[in-house]
This record gives C-alpha cells, structure tokens and sequence, in this order.
C-alpha cells in the first residue's frame, strides 16, 4: 500500500522564536504531507504546530530545494519566514553548508545561516496593489484601507496597512500596549473579512521608536503565535511607507525579536534565530508519528 512506503518520513520539531514549525524531509519521496495529516499532527499535545514545511526535491535548476508551506489547519501558506530559518537550519547541520537557493510556490528565495547562528531569508519584494494582496475591493492606497472592528463610531481596531508578501497580511497601528487588545477574538473575524478573498493574517502593532516595533500576529489558519516572519517584514514596510519608521526595524514579537531590513533593491532581509526541539518520523498522509529513540525522553 502507498502509506506503507510512504511512512517514516524523518521530521525535526522546530521552532522559529516560538512559531512552531515541523520540518518534514520529503527528499526523494513521492507525494506530499496531505492536509489529513496535518490536521492530525496539529491534534496531538507534542506535534501541535503553525506550519509545516515540507523538503522536497528541487523543480527548477540552480535551487537546492523546494518547499512546501502548510497551515496547522491543513491550509497551504505562500510564505513562512519563520519556517524558513528551521529549513536552513537543519540543511546546513546536515550539509555544512551555509548558502540556500530555494523554490517556494511564491518563488525562488535565498538564505543564509551566519557565524553567530542567526539566519537571513531574502523574503523578496513586497506587493503593495490591492489585486496582489488580494482585497476584494479597490483601494488605490492601501498604506491605510476602510477595515474597522468594534462600535461604528468608536472603533477598537481601524485603517490597517496593507501587503502581501507573497501571502496576504493586514496591520492594525495603535498607539497603546498591544497587548490590551483581545486578537483572540478579533483575529478570526478579521481573517475571514470578505474584504480578504484569500484571508489574511492579522497583526497589531506599536511603533516605539523609528527603528523598533512591537507586534502580535493572528495567523491565517494558524491562529495566535509567538512569531511570524512574513508578517514582521509586512508591517515593517508598511511602517516605513507610513513614516512611521526607517527601513530598518527590530520587530518585537511574542517570542523574541526579528530585525528586518528593507533593502534598497526593495527587498526584504528577515534575520533571526531557529532551534531544534526533537526529531522522528511521521507518516505525511496520516500524520502518524513516532519520536526518534535519541530524543525519547524530550
Ligand atoms: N509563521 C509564518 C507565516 C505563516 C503564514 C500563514 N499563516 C499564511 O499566510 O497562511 C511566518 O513566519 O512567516
């Protein structure tokens, strides 16, 4: 039977600054880790996750690998900065390699593990036009569109920021602690706005100074999580397209900090770390899954 060739797939229990990620080593194996198993990985205490991401055999020449993102909802995600470090991570212990070229459904993205640990993903170009995010509507700037949440006339939430990175996000400004707004209950309602044909992941954030910013993020079919890399570099660039920063901002979330540079070639550098949890092998059409002996007391 296909599952019983398929299964023992070796996976890594990782995390980017607390976004939990499950890297998954599809490399020379058919298919892919199904949503079903997702689902199930996301349902057991040990392997709850954000996003998967999946190591397959390169499709184009010149890159190593290509990557396939999935939601802990068992929803496909175009982007994962945080995700993207762990991949790095585990391919260069394993290659000693410090240089990646990937393919992600969004396109070809580069990275790199430094001396001190820390990783850099080219996360690419931000997309600013209300079709590449997408919106449902028009809006010819979308530095600041009509979304609001709460009473009519006094707003708890409005006028967020705009930007895909190759996936939608949207960021709600504020002036106080971010961590007096229940994103909890916001989150989902602002995920599935019809304003979003795709959904879109949801951050509020505080600028505190011209380089720093504190953020919280409600992820499209994640929910509440300790980091998310895309939407670090979306609401950088949209606070540099605001004013409200510089080009470069440390972006403070739940799980530490990212430093995020808005190159001049307008690309987007996402620097932080990653960290192996625990390895084993998962069976990507059931999420079956088994802990490495090593790790078994972890
Ligand atoms: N945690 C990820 C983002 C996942 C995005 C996903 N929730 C979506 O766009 O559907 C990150 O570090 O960038």
């Amino acid at each position: 039977m296909s599952e019983a060739r398929v299964s023992g797939v070796p996976f890594a229990k990782m995390n980017g600054l607390g976004n939990q990620i499950i890297v998954v080593d599809m490399r020379g194996r058919p298919g892919r880790v199904r949503p079903a198993a997702a689902v199930a990985l996301n349902g057991a205490q040990d392997t709850a996750f954000d996003q998967i991401m999946a190591i397959h055999d390169p499709k184009t020449p010149g890159t190593a690998n290509y990557i396939e993102i999935v939601n802990s909802d068992g929803s496909m995600a175009q982007a994962c900065g945080n995700g993207m470090r762990c991949v790095v991570q585990a391919l260069a212990r394993e290659q000693g390699q410090k240089s990646f070229v990937f393919e992600t459904i969004a396109g070809i993205l580069t990275a790199d593990e430094h001396e001190n640990g820390l990783i850099s993903v080219d996360m690419g170009i931000p997309r600013f036009g209300w079709t590449e995010i997408p919106l449902a509507e028009e809006f010819v700037d979308t530095r600041k569109i009509e979304l609001q949440i709460g009473p009519i006339d006094a707003p708890v939430l409005h006028s967020p920021s705009v930007a895909s990175m190759g996936n939608p996000h949207a960021i709600f400004w504020v002036k106080d602690d971010v961590w007096n707004y229940a994103l909890d209950r916001f989150g989902p309602m602002l995920e599935n706005h019809p304003i979003f044909p795709e959904r879109a992941n949801i951050s509020i954030a505080q600028v505190t100074a011209s380089d720093a910013m504190i953020l919280r993020t409600w992820e499209r079919g994640a929910g509440l999580t300790r980091a998310c890399g895309t939407a670090a570099c979306a609401a950088a660039v949209n606070g540099s397209r605001t004013r409200r920063t510089g080009r470069q901002v440390t972006v403070t979330v739940p799980g530490g900090d990212l430093h995020i540079d808005w190159r001049d070639n307008d690309h987007v550098v996402m620097t932080g770390p990653a960290e192996l949890e625990w390895s084993g092998t998962v069976d990507p059409s059931t999420g079956e899954w088994s802990r490495a002996l090593a790790d078994a007391a972890k």
